[in-house]
């Protein structure tokens, strides 16, 4: 594969031109053709997003022992402290980002300031809002009307890689899939390294872009969209000695129902290709098997 840096650029959506029909097909091919894209003109304000980013960073260089207190929810959502196979990462993290108890138990567990609480809880509201917003307009692009994202449960959380001048190089996060259906990040707005993969499968490096957005879509998006939509591959690579930061609000799945794509995108051209599963059991599997680049979907495959 060929290294980051060419001169492919990922898609921009305009989210206030997006009633427009052009803006549809955009959106579609995008999510079809690279499953990533950057989003300008949403509604989360630029204030909002520095006021948090500042906040992140306040978390983020807190003791050890009360980060500490941030503990799992389900798998994975607390604190991970950095590790042996990945000494630069570490992350705060909160289920479920639509849920105000939530919030606040996390905000909570960190001592957060009444303002720091503020600035958490705006944050919260609006990237959720904003998540459920952009799952029902991926469901339009693709002729449906949908209010199904609605009580998905949104896992929340914030990233912080530690480079330093021996780490260049090095893999901040190795190549993977969001396991849900979308994320919205809220890359630095500084920092490069984020890597996606392109429909060639080459590495095609992020550029930050101060006020915009990202959104990955994930294996669910692929199996809820019966294939059409691409679960992007990414990861994020060590450029330079600076420390990064990163906010990412995973829309994941139903929380009891069953992920499957619904009978529209099922025809004689495109056969259900997976079986319905709940999104509990998929973490299952992609945790049981390791495979953490969106191949344990293919353990979920229909016989036929
Ligand atoms: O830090 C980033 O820019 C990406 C992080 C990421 O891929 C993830 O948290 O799943
Ligand atoms: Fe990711």
């Amino acid at each position: 594969m060929a290294e980051g840096g060419n001169l492919k650029c990922i898609p921009v959506i305009d989210m206030q031109e997006i009633e427009d029909l052009e803006q549809y097909k955009k959106l579609r091919e995008a999510s079809e053709e690279w499953g990533c894209f950057r989003i300008v003109n949403h509604k989360i304000p630029a204030s909002l997003m520095s006021e948090m980013k500042k906040v992140v960073k306040e978390l983020l260089d807190l003791p050890m022992e009360i980060k500490k207190r941030n503990t799992d929810v389900i798998a994975g959502s607390g604190y991970v402290a950095p590790s042996n196979s990945n000494p630069l990462y570490e992350a705060l993290g909160l289920y479920d980002l639509g849920s105000p108890e939530a919030v606040r138990a996390f905000c909570s567990q960190l001592d957060a300031s009444p303002q720091q609480r503020e600035i958490i809880e705006a944050y919260a509201q609006a990237v959720h809002e904003l998540a459920i917003d952009l799952g029902r307009k991926l469901a339009k692009s693709m002729g449906l009307v949908s209010d199904l994202f609605k009580g998905w449960p949104c896992q929340f959380r914030i990233n912080k890689y530690n480079f330093t001048p021996v780490t260049v190089g090095s893999s901040g996060v190795q190549i993977h899939t969001d396991s849900g259906f979308l994320t919205i990040l809220q890359d630095d707005e500084n920092v490069g390294g984020l890597e996606v993969i392109d429909e060639s499968g080459a590495f095609v490096s992020v550029h930050p872009c101060p006020g915009t957005l990202l959104v990955n879509l994930g294996d669910v998006a692929k199996a809820w969209s019966n294939g059409r939509f691409c679960n992007v591959k990414h990861r994020v690579q060590c450029k330079e000695a600076i420390i990064r930061v990163s906010i990412a609000s995973f829309l994941l799945g139903p929380k009891d129902a069953v992920v499957e794509a619904p009978p529209q995108l099922v025809n004689s051209e495109h056969p259900r290709l997976y079986v319905p599963f709940t999104y509990e059991e998929y973490r299952k599997i992609r945790i049981s098997t390791k495979l953490q680049a969106g191949e344990a979907l293919e353990h979920l495959r229909t016989q036929s």
